[in-house]
């Protein structure tokens, strides 16, 4: 089986297509996530065809699980599709089916090559059958640290926490997965830590389900700026640091969260195991 790893702020993913070929997905996304018997991943996205759009993105986490939208992954799957001819942008980007609704990426280039994307990832959604209110800095505590939670929807869950403590000392390898299974979640939940440096600067680290720790995470950023953009941290466009990279979003507040970041192809290989 064919595949390329590619790589969007760091958050790596194998992705394969798979219009003519079928397998078990989440057993080879948790066997080719492995970092010492796989490819090493974040995942597994596969190009499918879709019915309503240019192309249909599956994606699946290091652990198997589904996800319903992956941010940093979109941009990468349109340069594998664009760049291999199995789907052109018209002039307004191309779409992409995922289980979060249609998302359109429109591509950036350097000469011939496309080097990163710019994605409108939908309108956040703010009030979750399944959350608690109050939304924003909902009182929260794990392990001694006091972690008010904002919940936004990119059409997967995140919760998001301003934090004084710089949050490259914070211990999240602990406290992420202890909140990622809180039974507060019962689809379990992607957890941003975010410092605010400057109005429009944040850094942030994430914990995503079913992943664990991971680069960046581009749903996490547009939730990030969401949250930030509520809570008075920033005005409509924000760049945000993760360890991988930084992503820059843009919301009015009202409409869809737009992001752009880079996409970057790794290499290519073949699965033999
Ligand atoms: N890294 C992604 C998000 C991937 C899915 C997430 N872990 C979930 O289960 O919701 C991104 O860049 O958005």
């Amino acid at each position: 089986m064919q595949f390329t790893k590619m790589e969007g702020a760091g958050n790596d993913y194998v992705y394969i297509d798979a219009r003519s070929q079928q397998a078990d997905w989440p057993e080879l996304s948790r066997r080719m996530s492995d970092r010492h018997f796989g490819v090493g991943s974040d995942g597994l996205i596969l190009i499918a065809d879709s019915d309503v759009a240019d192309l249909r993105m599956v994606m699946f986490n290091a652990d198997g699980s589904q996800g319903e939208m992956c941010g940093n992954g979109i941009r990468c799957f349109a340069k594998y599709a664009i760049e291999r001819d199995i789907a052109a942008p018209s002039d307004d980007g191309l779409t992409v089916e995922t289980l979060a609704g249609i998302r359109t990426v429109v591509p950036t280039y350097d000469g011939p090559r496309i080097t990163g994307a710019r994605v409108a990832m939908g309108a956040p959604i703010l009030a979750p059958a399944r959350l608690p209110p109050p939304v924003l800095a909902y009182p929260f505590t794990m392990d001694g640290f006091d972690l008010p939670l904002s919940f936004v929807s990119m059409g997967n869950p995140h919760a998001v926490t301003f934090i004084e403590q710089a949050v490259a000392g914070f211990p999240l390898h602990t406290v992420g997965p202890k909140v990622e299974h809180h039974p507060m979640f019962p689809r379990r939940v992607n957890f941003e830590i975010v410092n605010v440096d400057a109005p429009g600067k944040l850094t942030a680290r994430v914990w995503e389900r079913g992943s664990g720790e991971t680069l960046a995470c581009g749903t996490g950023a547009c939730a990030i700026a969401v949250a930030a953009r509520l809570s008075g941290h920033c005005g409509d466009e924000v760049d945000i640091t993760l360890p991988g990279g930084t992503l820059r979003i843009q919301w009015d507040g009202m409409g869809e969260v737009m992001m752009e970041g880079p996409a970057t192809e790794v290499f290519t290989g073949e699965w033999a195991a």
